[in-house]
């Protein structure tokens, strides 16, 4: 049954937001979160950009398309915050991450974060990663049915112990960490929400205060010694104006730092992986590209060289977005193109979903990497068509960090491998949590003889 969300203030020429809710508290959560496009499509064509529904418990308002999420991300009159929507679903083990502060308090953490960030900090992020890769890339076995999604996302944590934190840890240290990390992000989907002894979110809060003890026992030689990894960059970072972080500061930080780019570039490498199987002329010409390079290890200026590869990552991000979508908790009343939207509600910008929308992209479901090609650059349609990292005051502060270590492992995994699925293999895509295949993506992995 159609309803409003609720009615817009007299005189004030908005018009409502309608939707088909559903159940009060359970909605159509389920539907969305297995069969995403299809519900957005009917939703789109039912109501336009601007509906309304219950989704995990909340009431919450779907901007569908470009013009709707530039209204939201750019946030022109701060009427959406960050921090009471991603709470609710991260908060007890990402809490004050940087993601989830806002406004004045966010641009200040930010400006501070920024210097974490520069050229000179990533180009030797950048050379902290390379031996890491090589030696996780030598211990891959080939075969017939190589897991290419467990695979990247061990590699891409081992790689997290060495560029970010920076610290020596014997294995078994190693592990508990890496362990502890795991379970602060699979709490976040949790469904019981409570810490119940065994279950998910109570395993999260237990393991946000490993993180916590751990980075806490590593601050102050951090401090002391500096270093060329994130945690050293973050301990030292400081503005213009002499701002600096807390130590409670840096080890919010690091923490969410970890969630945040570990799994977004895990998903992104195991997309272009499936996407570079599914079409092997693709591979082949982003081998004969690396190949060209004539150097076993891409270093900081060789990033542009690859144009390809570039391709072929944007069109995975425009495909399977990692983060799949933006929530945003209204604290004003305000409007969306047009529509009351009453202070309270939660908005959630679907970028899974919007990246498909025929109404922005010829062909949306074809993997066509040339739509991004300097005569096509069929993203220029709107700039918030093609939005992977977000926009406005939370724009993804690690988008160069996360082109460079996928370029950085891509162009190894080239020179030493070539994989293929069988050619009516489509990946089972599991979308009620961050977009992973559910099979692990099995491929066949086959060593080359000149990439050793
Ligand atoms: C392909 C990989 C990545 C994707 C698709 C991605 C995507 C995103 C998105 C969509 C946001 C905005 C969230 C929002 O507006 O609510 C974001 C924020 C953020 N990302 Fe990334 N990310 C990636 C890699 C990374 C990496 C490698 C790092 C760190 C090295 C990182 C650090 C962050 C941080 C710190 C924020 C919060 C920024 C703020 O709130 O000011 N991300 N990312």
């Amino acid at each position: 049954m159609t309803s409003i969300l609720a009615p817009p203030p007299e005189g004030s020429g908005l018009k409502p937001v309608r939707g088909q809710p559903g159940v009060p508290y359970i909605g159509n959560t389920l539907q969305v979160m297995r069969q995403p496009f299809k519900v957005a499509r009917r939703r789109y064509d039912q109501f336009g950009p601007v509906s309304w529904g219950w989704l995990l418990g909340q009431r919450t308002v779907t901007v569908q398309g470009a013009e709707a999420a530039e209204v939201v991300l750019v946030n022109r009159d701060k009427a959406f915050a960050n921090g009471p929507a991603w709470n609710y679903f991260i908060g007890p083990f990402f809490h004050r991450g940087i993601m989830l502060l806002d406004f004045e308090e966010h641009l200040h953490h930010r400006r501070i974060m920024q210097q974490a960030f520069t050229r000179d900090r990533l180009r030797s992020y950048m050379a902290a990663m390379a031996p890491g890769i090589k030696g996780g890339l030598e211990a891959w076995e080939p075969g017939s049915s190589f897991k290419v999604y467990d695979h990247i996302k061990q590699l891409t944590l081992d790689l997290a112990t060495d560029v970010f934190m920076g610290v020596e840890l014997d294995r078994v240290e190693a592990d508990r960490v890496n362990g502890a990390f795991i379970a602060a992000v699979r709490a976040g989907t949790a469904y019981v929400r409570y810490p119940v002894p065994g279950l998910r979110w109570h395993k999260g809060i237990q393991a946000r205060k490993v993180l916590e003890a751990f980075f806490r026992r590593h601050l102050a030689a951090k401090r002391r010694d500096g270093g060329d990894d994130l945690f050293a960059a973050l301990c030292q970072a400081e503005t213009d104006e002499g701002d600096r972080f807390t130590d409670d500061d840096v080890v919010n930080h690091m923490i969410f730092a970890l969630m945040a780019a570990h799994d977004t570039t895990t998903i992104t490498l195991t997309t272009m992986a499936y996407y570079l199987a599914k079409f092997p002329e693709w591979q082949e010409r982003l081998r004969d590209e690396s190949l060209a390079l004539g150097k076993p290890v891409l270093q900081f200026d060789d990033l542009d060289a690859l144009p390809s590869a570039d391709l072929v990552m944007k069109e995975a991000l425009r495909l399977v977005p990692p983060v799949p979508a933006l929530p945003r908790r209204v604290v004003k009343d305000t409007s969306i193109l047009g529509h009351h939207i009453p202070a309270g509600s939660l908005v959630v910008v679907p970028q899974l979903t919007n990246h498909r929308m025929a109404e922005w992209w010829p062909d949306p479901e074809r993997f066509d990497p040339e739509r991004f090609a300097a005569e096509r650059r069929e993203d220029k349609i709107h700039k918030y068509a093609w939005s992977p990292f977000g926009g406005g005051a939370h724009k993804c502060i690690g988008l160069h960090f996360a082109g460079m270590q996928v370029k950085s492992i891509l162009h190894q995994v080239l020179l030493r491998y070539r994989w293929s699925v069988p050619g009516r293999y489509e990946w089972p895509l599991d979308t009620t949590s961050l977009p992973s295949p559910r099979d692990g993506l099995p491929v066949r992995l086959d060593r080359l003889e000149h990439g050793s």
